[in-house]
């Protein structure tokens, strides 16, 4: 795992721009693409450079069941918001949160990527360690399936909705199989409220109560964090 700490997110949003700049010169076509506060600031540098995506395919990790496209709290909603507005792609792929066959929709889901094997998966961190939807717990040859919240979870992604009873308690997730077999994985992580979950994922044993240590057994992994998510990690054994 090579671990780039960063002063602030606006920093981490510049070295991920050099990553994608590297990864497409080198040939990459499919983007793994998350959602969250996390990857703000790499999709506005995105936004702002002149990488052309309109040969590529993009591949998200995961949408709340229940919540149509033009909800505004639907992952959908934020990809369009944050990035496919400015940046138009060949094709771009989301779970379809309104189909309520889950059987059907993670079939169909887990063909896309079949079909579309990942240069680059993009990751966020849950405070639990979660990656994607990937809550403690599942796993690790994982591949896409529903998932239902757990409680830290559904209390983080409150600030987003006006009452907690509106916030969604189930959604499609990539699984953490579907993740591994990305070529490249870059996960951004910013904030004292990572930093133990950062810990655990880089420097702790491999897990499953800590979904993101799987990470370790991945030969192609770049984790940007800021000072304060790498505040609790051992920096003499980094790299
Ligand atoms: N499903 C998403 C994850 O993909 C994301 O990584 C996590 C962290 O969100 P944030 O980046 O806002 O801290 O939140 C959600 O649970």
């Amino acid at each position: 795992m090579k671990v780039i700490i960063v002063k602030d997110q606006n920093e981490g949003g510049k070295e991920a721009l050099k990553l994608y700049e590297n990864e497409m010169q080198n040939g990459a076509k499919v983007f793994g693409l998350a959602t969250g506060s996390t990857p703000i600031t790499t999709y506005e540098e995105l936004v702002a450079s002149d990488l052309d995506f309109s040969d590529c395919v993009s591949v998200n990790l995961d949408e709340y069941v229940g919540l149509t496209p033009d909800n505004d709290q639907s992952y959908h909603y934020f990809m369009n918001e944050h990035l496919f507005k400015y940046k138009k792609f060949k094709h771009s792929y989301v779970p379809d949160g309104t189909n309520m066959d889950a059987a059907a929709e993670t079939a169909r889901y887990d063909k896309i990527i079949e079909k579309n094997p990942i240069d680059l998966q993009l990751l966020g961190l849950g405070r639990n360690g979660h990656i994607g939807f990937n809550e403690p717990g599942t796993p690790f040859d994982s591949t896409t399936h529903k998932i239902k919240l757990t409680q830290s979870t559904i209390d983080a992604n409150s600030r987003f909705f006006n009452r907690e009873e509106d916030v969604p308690k189930e959604a499609y997730s990539m699984g953490i199989g579907s993740i591994m077999t990305a070529k490249h994985i870059l996960l951004e992580a910013y904030g004292d409220k990572k930093a133990e979950a950062i810990q655990k994922m880089v420097q702790g044993p491999v897990t499953t109560d800590v979904p993101a240590s799987v990470l370790q057994n991945h030969p192609n992994v770049t984790v940007i964090i800021d000072e304060a998510a790498a505040a609790l990690l051992d920096r003499s054994k980094l790299n």
